[in-house]
Order: C-alpha cells, then sequence, then structure tokens
C-alpha cells in the first residue's frame, strides 16, 4: 500500500490529491495543511483518506511526498526534510510556480540521495483553498517536470502515480523554467494588477468608477484576483528574471505611447495585427473538457442574515460551494453576491433552488 502525503491542501494540492484518488483507490492519500478548516474539509469532501496537522510526524511514514504550499512554504518544507529521517525510497515532488530557488532548497537532499522531481502544473486559477480543488484541474496542461539526476523509475513512478491528471509532460531546466514562466504567468499577474491599481487610482473621484468596466477589463484582469500570499512568494522567488521582463515590457508601453501621442496610424496598425495574428494562433482558454468554474450573481437585500440564509440553502441541498464573494453591499442598497459552482450540474440545481425561493438572479454563466 502506497501512501502519498500532500503538504498543502490548497487549489492545487486537492485537485492532485481528487486525480490521484480517482486512479489509484488503492493509494492512501493524506493530507497535511496548517489551516485545520482545509483539513476538516477534504476529510469531509473524501478529497484525502487521513488527515494530520504535524507534517514532520507525517513525512517518515511516507512513500511520495507532494509539496503544494507557497513557494516559500515549498521551501522550508525541503529544509526540515533534510533533517529527518525518511523511507530509503521516498519520492519528493513539489508544485510549485518557480524552480530555481525550489531546487537550491532541495539540493541537500539530493547529495544525501534522496529523490526529488521538481514540478509545476501550467493549470490553475484565481481561486485558492480547498474548496476550489477539482479532479480535471490540469486536464491537457503542460506539467513542467525538473527531474535533474533523478533515476528514470522515480520518474515513470511520479507520471504513473499522476496519469489521471492528463497533463503533457515537458522536462526543463530550472533555469529555462523560470524564464519561460517569467514572461507567461509572473510578468502577466504583474501587469493585471498594477492595472486594477492604478485604475481604482486613475477612477477615484468617478461615482461608478471600476463597476462601469466591462469584459475588456474584467478578462484582462482576472488574475488579479489571485492569492497575494502565494504571488508575493513567486515574485520573490523569480525576481531577476521579472524584473528584466518588466523592463522590457515597459519599452514595448513607451514604443506604443510614442506611436499613440504622435498619430501615427501605420505602427498602431502593425502593433495591433502582430499582436492579433499571434493571439489568434493561440487557441482557447481552457484545452480541457469543461470551462474552469460556473457562477452565479444573486442580488441580495441588505438585511442581517442573507447571505446565511443563501448558504443554508445551498448546504441543505448538499450543493458544494467553490467560493463566495460580495461584490457590493452598501447600507440600504442591494449587494450582488456571487457564488461559484465546481460543475455545471450543481450550477444548475441550485439556479433552480435560489429562482423556487424568490432569489433574484441577475447573470448566470
Ligand atoms: N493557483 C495556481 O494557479 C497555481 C498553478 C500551478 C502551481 N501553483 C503553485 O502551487 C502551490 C499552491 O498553490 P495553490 O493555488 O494551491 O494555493 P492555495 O492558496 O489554494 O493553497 C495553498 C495551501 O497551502 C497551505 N499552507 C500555507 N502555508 C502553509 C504552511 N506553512 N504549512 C502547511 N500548509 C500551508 C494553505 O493553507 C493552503 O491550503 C504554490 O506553490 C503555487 O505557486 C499554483
Ligand atoms: O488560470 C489562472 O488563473 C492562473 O493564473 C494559472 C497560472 C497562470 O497561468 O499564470 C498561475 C500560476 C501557475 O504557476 C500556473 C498557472
Amino acid at each position: 500500500m502506497t501512501t502519498v502525503l500532500i503538504h498543502g491542501l490548497g487549489l492545487i494540492g486537492s485537485s492532485l490529491a481528487l486525480a490521484i484518488k480517482g486512479a489509484h483507490p488503492d493509494v492512501t492519500i493524506v493530507g497535511s495543511d496548517v489551516r485545520s478548516t482545509s483539513l476538516t474539509y477534504a476529510q469531509q469532501h473524501q478529497i484525502v483518506d487521513e488527515v494530520v496537522r504535524d507534517f514532520s510526524i507525517a513525512a517518515p511514514q511516507a512513500d511520495v511526498i507532494i509539496l503544494a504550499g507557497p513557494v516559500s512554504v515549498i521551501c522550508e518544507d525541503l529544509q526540515l526534510l533534510g533533517k529527518l529521517t525518511l523511507k530509503p525510497n521516498v519520492l519528493i515532488t513539489d508544485v510549485g510556480s518557480t524552480k530555481q530557488t525550489v531546487l537550491t532548497a532541495a539540493k541537500p537532499l539530493q547529495i544525501r540521495g534522496v529523490t526529488f522531481i521538481g514540478g509545476h502544473p501550467m493549470a490553475g486559477s484565481h481561486k485558492s483553498g480547498v474548496t476550489a480543488g477539482r479532479a480535471d484541474l490540469f486536464e491537457n496542461a503542460f506539467y513542467f517536470l525538473v527531474p535533474g539526476l533523478a533515476p528514470k523509475a522515480a520518474i515513470t513512478q511520479l507520471k504513473t502515480l499522476l496519469a489521471a491528471t492528463k497533463v503533457k509532460w515537458l522536462t526543463v531546466t530550472p533555469k529555462q523554467h523560470d524564464r519561460l514562466v517569467g514572461q507567461l504567468s509572473h510578468l502577466p499577474h504583474v501587469i493585471a494588477a498594477a492595472l486594477v491599481n492604478q485604475t481604482q487610482v486613475a477612477l477615484a473621484e468617478s461615482p461608478m468608477g471600476l463597476r462601469l468596466a466591462a469584459g475588456g477589463f474584467k478578462s484582462l484582469t482576472r488574475i488579479a484576483s489571485s492569492d497575494p500570499t502565494m504571488w508575493t512568494a513567486i515574485l520573490t522567488t523569480n525576481s531577476a528574471v521579472v524584473v528584466a521582463q518588466l523592463e522590457a515590457f515597459q519599452r514595448a508601453l513607451a514604443d506604443v505611447t510614442t506611436a499613440i501621442a504622435a498619430g501615427d496610424g501605420e505602427s498602431l496598425t502593425a502593433f495591433f495585427t502582430a499582436a492579433k495574428t499571434t493571439r489568434d494562433h493561440l487557441g482557447p482558454e481552457r484545452l480541457g473538457s469543461l470551462p474552469n468554474f460556473y457562477d452565479v450573481f444573486l442580488n441580495i437585500p441588505d438585511r442581517p442574515g442573507t447571505i446565511a440564509a443563501v448558504t443554508q440553502l445551498l448546504s441543505e441541498a448538499k450543493l458544494n460551494l467553490v467560493n463566495i464573494h460580495i461584490l457590493e453591499i452598501r447600507e440600504e442598497v442591494d449587494g450582488v453576491l456571487q457564488l461559484t459552482f465546481g460543475n455545471a450540474a450543481t450550477h444548475d440545481v441550485a439556479v433552480t433552488l435560489l429562482q423556487a425561493a424568490n432569489y433574484q438572479i441577475v447573470r448566470k454563466n
């Protein structure tokens, strides 16, 4: 019986647990997390078989250890693991979004002969936490592997364990990885957050302000809703790469600023044509079988207990919520409640239930 310990039962950790469980019912999945609410949720929803509070007690019993906390926590975990007596054939891997710092932290373990394979699934979401986990999150996504000198058998073992994720494996060096994801993931997250912050300031005096934003602003800035702790850890462990990429981006912005200021239509058409040609060939946002999440937006009156009544209604019907978000609620003005579900069936039942209870649905998708 193989024991897989997943440390960090958030979006990625719980999604991996679900994928492993689906394909390997014989594997015992143990989850550990600093948040006891996540552990309780994971156990109640059978995302894991067992939970432990103390990672250092569980690690020596594990055959496979998957580190799935923020990158800074992954590095601390690797240091801790270096001090523990682990099973002789233990396989350690991680899912962190940067790889050079993680591989440096793993070096002492590797020198000791412990197998560590760096990993990074190129799929995720701006939603975080155990409630957002889903078995099909990684379908058709690339999954970077940094195997270093890991034995072939260990690489095969990891790929077999994660086969149900249906990812496309790609072996890279830590340096190649950090440069690629710096440009494709870290830079866009900085730009999205900077645009939201700058817009908030620019429109501070406007009565409707950001609430007038339509699809363009919203699709460009969706990722600004991502978890700040996770992104701080990513940016501080890939800073040199992202600083250089931000400087290059600022030069590109300066060029287009010059063209706009000069009314240089020819340069602007060339600028937009190049971007359109490249973007048109990128394919759909998600290659998997399902879109990421299913939202319902509800009008909610400004009355105490309204939100509790909605969540109670859903929980009595055993409908799992991935996320709940109050978009706007001011005194004496109705607010909008965003309810996010993990699949279409749950979403549809919730819509029927809420409508029957006379809630006013503003939008669903
Ligand atoms: N979100 C994405 O899109 C995405 C995609 C690929 C990889 N990653 C990487 O995966 C990792 C996890 O990201 P996520 O999106 O699942 O984040 P998340 O916030 O959903 O989950 C992180 C989990 O780690 C736990 N945690 C935090 N500190 C801890 C500690 N000291 N000890 C134990 N547990 C701790 C949190 O309680 C949480 O449950 C990160 O390293 C991230 O860079 C994220
Ligand atoms: O889809 C999203 O919301 C994501 O941000 C996922 C995303 C990205 O594409 O940048 C975020 C971090 C990762 O390390 C990998 C994937």
